[in-house]
């Protein structure tokens, strides 16, 4: 099986402040990755985090979160980060679903909050 290179990071609008805030935070373990990331996500952590080198896929209600789905199921992503609002409904909760079942199916460790990401960071270091 090819070596896992991706971290993918995606968070909803009122969590995404707190995304920026972890990246920043973590942006030298980040700098050795692959960072993937849905659009709206991907530009704040790019803004956040000049040092590192995101690659922005469609925001998530445009199908950015499939897009990522697509690269867990070719096992490319070693680490999910997705800072998941659960107090708003989303028009796109079906994609969300849709990526945490690929994340599971394909046993990819998938941070929900920060709490977990800030454990499974470290634990994937190479
Ligand atoms: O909606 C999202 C995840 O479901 C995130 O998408 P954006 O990063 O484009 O806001």
């Amino acid at each position: 099986m090819a070596e896992r290179r991706k971290i993918a990071l995606i968070a909803h609008d009122k969590m995404k402040e707190q995304m920026a805030d972890f990246a920043r935070h973590h942006q030298d373990a980040l700098e050795g990755w692959q960072i993937v990331a849905t659009g709206t996500t991907g530009g704040q952590v790019q803004d956040a985090c000049p040092k590192l080198n995101v690659t922005r896929m469609k925001s998530g209600p445009l199908g950015g979160d499939q897009q990522i789905g697509a690269m867990i199921a070719q096992e490319e992503v070693a680490l999910l980060v997705f800072f998941v609002d659960p107090l708003t409904p989303m028009p796109h909760d079906v994609d969300v679903k849709a990526l945490m079942r690929l994340a599971i199916l394909y046993d990819t460790p998938m941070a929900l909050n920060r709490a977990t990401a800030e454990v499974l960071l470290p634990a994937i270091a190479r």
